[in-house]
């Protein structure tokens, strides 16, 4: 197993080339271990995906360094911080792509903007937010008349609003058609050239070939793989002469992981 990790403590003084180090992550819910044992490192400025099938764990994980769950065992490192203990200072740092959902169907745009953006000390200002993202034009739009795409787009400024460091990015894509896509990877990609540390948790491969600097495959709630897409393929082509595209890749090593690691129980 290639779990890739990186030490926060050999990290030399001055700026951290370390923006998140999970450690041994372990998550229970009552009856179900959501998270077994799951390690990675994510580099400031770099674009990371975390891929495995559903209920994995790592929505779990996320939740963990984003300070919106408290881990029953195991180290998360948010540049140098706690996300359980230092939690107000973590959430001005992260930003976490939140359910677009959830918002009220009357709240405009530019409303949600504001409402998000009184949250942060230092927030970004809202129509230069908007023209990031493509949606001056929608601004005084409700949230309940935006197409699926608008709103994944509002989600994605929401939680870049508080000119995080680093943006957490649940399912980004999901829902969207082609062109939509297409253009919320450009978007990724101009935030990336700002410096931001993206993390992206992704069931497209496309997508996370596209994106990706590195990933982590969480399978039965643990770390099963962390290195580049093409690292990844090296890795499944030695188990596969039929391995072509990315997605093969992934599937090839899923195969391998043992079953008998899956459906856990507390
Ligand atoms: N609040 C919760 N209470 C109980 N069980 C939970 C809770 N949150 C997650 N789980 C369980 O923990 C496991 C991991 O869930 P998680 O959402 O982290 O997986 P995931 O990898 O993000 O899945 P998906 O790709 O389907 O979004 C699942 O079995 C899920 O049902």
């Amino acid at each position: 197993m290639n779990t890739g990790t990186q030490s926060l403590a050999a990290e030399p003084p001055g700026q951290p080339s370390v923006a998140v180090a999970v450690r041994e992550l372990r998550k229970t819910f009552p009856g179900v271990v959501a998270v077994d044992e799951v390690s990675f490192s994510v580099r400031v400025g770099e674009v990371f995906c975390l891929l495995g099938p559903n209920g994995a764990g790592k929505t779990t994980t996320v939740e963990c360094l984003a300070g919106a769950l408290t881990p029953d065992a195991g180290r998360v490192e948010v540049l140098g911080l706690d996300p359980a203990k230092d939690r107000a200072q973590v959430r001005e740092l992260v930003g976490y792509q939140m359910q677009a959902s959830v918002l009220p169907a009357t709240l405009r745009v530019e409303e949600a903007a504001k409402l998000f953006a009184s949250f942060y000390p230092a927030p970004i200002a809202i129509e230069e937010l908007l023209q990031t993202v493509g949606l001056k034009d929608q601004r005084k739009r409700a949230f309940g008349k935006l197409s699926g795409g608008e709103k994944q787009r509002l989600s994605i400024a929401l939680a870049l609003v508080g000119s995080p460091r680093i943006v957490v990015l649940d399912e980004l894509t999901t829902g969207l058609d082609p062109q939509g896509r297409r253009s919320v990877w450009h978007l990724i990609e101009q935030i990336k050239a700002r410096g931001v540390t993206i993390i992206l948790v992704s069931h497209y491969l496309d997508e996370v070939q596209r994106l990706a600097d590195r990933l982590a495959i969480i399978a039965a709630g643990r770390t099963q793989f962390v290195g580049t897409p093409a690292e990844l393929r090296a890795a499944a082509a030695v188990r596969s002469h039929a391995t072509q595209t990315l997605e093969d890749a992934y599937l090839t090593f899923l195969d391998t992981i043992d079953p008998s690691n899956a459906g856990r129980a507390a």
